[in-house]
């Protein structure tokens, strides 16, 4: 049985995503309806990927200005990232194949999904899809950087693995789901 019922919904904004408000009865776990309000975010689902080159011992990650952390503590707004970008209707497999390409500039054949996780569900709708692919040299086709019609801005930074792991560990990555794949390549020893 579902523990929800009686949902109400409210447009708060649709400018560029949508925002909404919802009024529900929930049942507590003491079995007592209480009315709860949300207010839930609605921009898709993500895709997420760890690139790396085990002969190389290196990865690739991202560097971008995102506002929302400039407005909270981070001075400079600049974020080291993972390569990621949001679902287009594609399928998770073929948006991070597409945004490796966009983002950091190489053609990748085929991608290892390692995690399904919500970004922030007490907020968000989105499901981000985690991934990681090994780069070589020869699927290089471009530098990378972003789309310039939409302004992206995206720094392409090439690391020692070690570098990265130095960063992780000295508190310098300040993403959540780069973390993620950083220890999900420490866990699962893959440049071993
Ligand atoms: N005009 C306008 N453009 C926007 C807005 N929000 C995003 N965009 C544009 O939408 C595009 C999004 O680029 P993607 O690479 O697809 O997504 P992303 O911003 O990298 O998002 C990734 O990281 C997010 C975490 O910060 C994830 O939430 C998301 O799922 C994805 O993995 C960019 O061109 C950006 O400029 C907005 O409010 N207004
Ligand atoms: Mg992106």
């Amino acid at each position: 049985m579902k523990p929800v019922k009686d949902i109400k919904k409210t447009l708060l904004s649709n400018n560029y995503y949508v925002l909404n408000k919802f009024v529900f009865k929930y049942l507590m776990r003491s079995g007592e309806w209480v009315t709860q309000m949300r207010e839930v975010y609605d921009r898709g689902d993500g895709a997420g990927i760890l690139l790396y080159n085990r002969e190389k011992q290196t990865v690739i990650l991202t560097k971008q200005f995102r506002m929302p952390t400039f407005l909270n503590d981070n001075a400079d707004g600049f974020l080291v990232e993972i390569c990621a970008g949001m679902l287009d209707k594609d399928n998770p497999e073929d948006c991070i194949i597409r945004e490796t390409e966009e983002e950091v500039g190489y053609r990748l054949h085929s991608v290892k999904k390692v995690y399904e996780a919500y970004s922030s569900p007490g907020v968000m709708t989105e499901k981000m899809h985690f991934f990681i692919g090994e780069y070589t040299e020869n699927m290089k086709v471009n530098s990378g950087g972003g789309l310039a019609s939409e302004h992206e801005d995206i720094e392409v930074l090439e690391l020692p693995f070690s570098k990265a792991i130095e960063m992780l560990n000295s508190g310098k990555i300040h993403d959540t789901r780069t973390i993620v794949l950083l220890q999900y390549a420490l866990i699962h020893k893959l440049m071993e």
